[in-house]
């Protein structure tokens, strides 16, 4: 009986309240049968930073003064939300930073007394440019893909997820991967990892110049079949092929799991199958497991069961989440992760996003929102939430529609005489 024919009691796990989540996953604790394959820690730079981080980087929140001024709830008179293009109003979480750091303490210190074990860095995975423009029914023009890549990468993400190699039949809005990542490859600023179905995409991805790739599995065999027609377990044979060609190469190889917490078509997933695909791909050799909530359903409810019985399998410190924000639920489960001992998060510039093949579903989580929140909470992300703006600005344009990001659209409000 192969491991995903074994699913993992629930029974089996432990209870909720007596863990210390960010030790007793952490990877010496862990115990899985596959190795590191060499290619380990790549994804994983967060992990330098989490709780073990230094103190003093928490300081340079507060090297900063800001002063506060009252500012007036007036809406645009005409209605022009694009016209409070003023964004003095991002001080304003810095503001707040500088006065609970006041007492001496840092932020994340005051954090961490409720948020036990919570990172002092999370790496932010943008996939916008891929998992958001690829569902867009109207084609982007590959100046503006490359653009987007430019201006997210300068914005300060180190991973910037830039475009699939799939069948262009399946997926035409992504068609011009070749010229997005021969543009963008000497780019030195930003990981630009690409996705890949199978061993054709891998060696078109790697003849057009990507460094790094990413495999999509899932944990309901219908979406499986309807994203990469295929069953879960045909999937991972295509995906140990993947990397294994990888592994030659020396390319990362970062694994997701698409439908964490249910499926279009079969309802919940329980966790333990999330937990089979998820141990399958680590063991394979992927050295970072990312897991989608795809259709957006999850609440901190289902996440806990979901990450307890992943982590069973995997090392946390190889773990992502992903969550789409259908349900508005994404940040919750963003900072139940985090309490749990995660520390990278997958996001999309202005909440772009979808999945072709899981209708209804809205986009990710807006990488703006994230940075807020993060921020808010004293962890570092060293994203540059001002140029993240402009960038979130630059493809909203573009596509003609108000951004998905509840801060930039907050942001945006300010009018710029009232600044403070
Ligand atoms: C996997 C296949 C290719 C199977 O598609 P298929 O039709 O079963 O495959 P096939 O082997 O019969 O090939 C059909 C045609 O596609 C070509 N082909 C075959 N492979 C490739 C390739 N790599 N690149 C370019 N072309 C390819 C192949 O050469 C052939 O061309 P033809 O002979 O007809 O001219 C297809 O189903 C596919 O491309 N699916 C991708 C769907 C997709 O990108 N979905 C969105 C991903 S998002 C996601 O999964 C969730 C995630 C990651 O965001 C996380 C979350 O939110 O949960």
């Amino acid at each position: 009986m192969s491991s995903l024919e074994e699913p993992l009691s629930m029974d089996k796990l432990p209870s909720l309240s007596n863990i210390d989540f960010s030790h007793r996953f952490s990877s010496d604790r862990c115990s899985t049968s596959g190795g590191d394959s060499g290619m380990g820690h790549c994804w994983i730079e967060g992990n330098n930073s989490t709780s073990s981080n230094s103190d003093e980087e928490d300081f340079e929140y507060e090297q900063e003064t800001f002063t506060w001024r009252h500012h007036s709830r007036d809406r645009p008179q005409n209605g022009n939300l694009a016209a409070y293009g003023n964004r003095d109003s991002r001080h304003l979480a810095k503001f707040q930073y500088k006065s609970y750091c006041s007492n001496g303490g840092g932020l994340h210190d005051i954090t961490n007394m409720i948020f036990k074990g919570i990172p002092k860095y999370v790496k932010i995975v943008e996939v916008g440019v891929r998992d958001g423009l690829q569902n867009e029914k109207n084609m982007v023009p590959t100046s503006v893909k490359i653009e987007l890549i430019h201006r997210l990468a300068s914005a300060g993400l180190s991973v910037v997820e830039a475009t699939s190699f799939v069948s262009p039949k399946w997926v035409p809005q992504l068609a011009d991967a070749r010229d997005v990542i021969g543009s963008v490859k000497n780019l030195d600023t930003a990981r630009l990892p690409v996705l890949v179905p199978n061993l054709k995409g891998f060696e078109a991805a790697v003849a057009a110049g990507a460094k790094e790739i990413a495999v999509f599995a899932s944990a309901s065999e219908a979406f499986s079949k309807s994203n990469i027609n295929c069953t879960i377990k045909e999937s991972l044979a295509r995906y140990r092929d993947v990397t294994h060609a990888a592994a030659k190469l020396n390319i990362p190889v970062r694994g997701y799991v698409s439908c964490v917490i249910g499926c279009p078509v079969e309802g919940i997933i329980p966790p333990s199958k999330v937990a089979n695909v998820a141990k399958e791909l680590h063991d394979m050799g992927c050295c970072e497991i990312s897991l989608g909530d795809t259709i957006g359903i999850g609440t901190p409810g289902t996440v806990i069961p979901m990450l307890v019985a992943v982590m069973s399998a995997v090392p946390v410190e190889k773990l992502a989440v992903h969550f789409h924000d259908t349900y508005g639920q994404s940040l919750s489960n963003i900072l139940v992760s985090l309490q749990m001992g995660i520390s990278t998060v997958d996001s999309s510039v202005a909440g772009l996003g979808g999945c072709p093949y899981a209708k209804g579903a809205s986009g990710n989580v807006a990488t703006e929102d994230v940075v807020y929140m993060l921020e808010g909470l004293g962890i570092k992300t060293n994203v540059d939430l001002e140029k993240l703006l402009e960038a979130g600005e630059f493809i909203c344009k573009h596509l003609g529609r108000p951004s998905g990001s509840k801060a930039a659209v907050a942001f945006s409000r300010v009018p710029r005489d009232q600044a403070y």
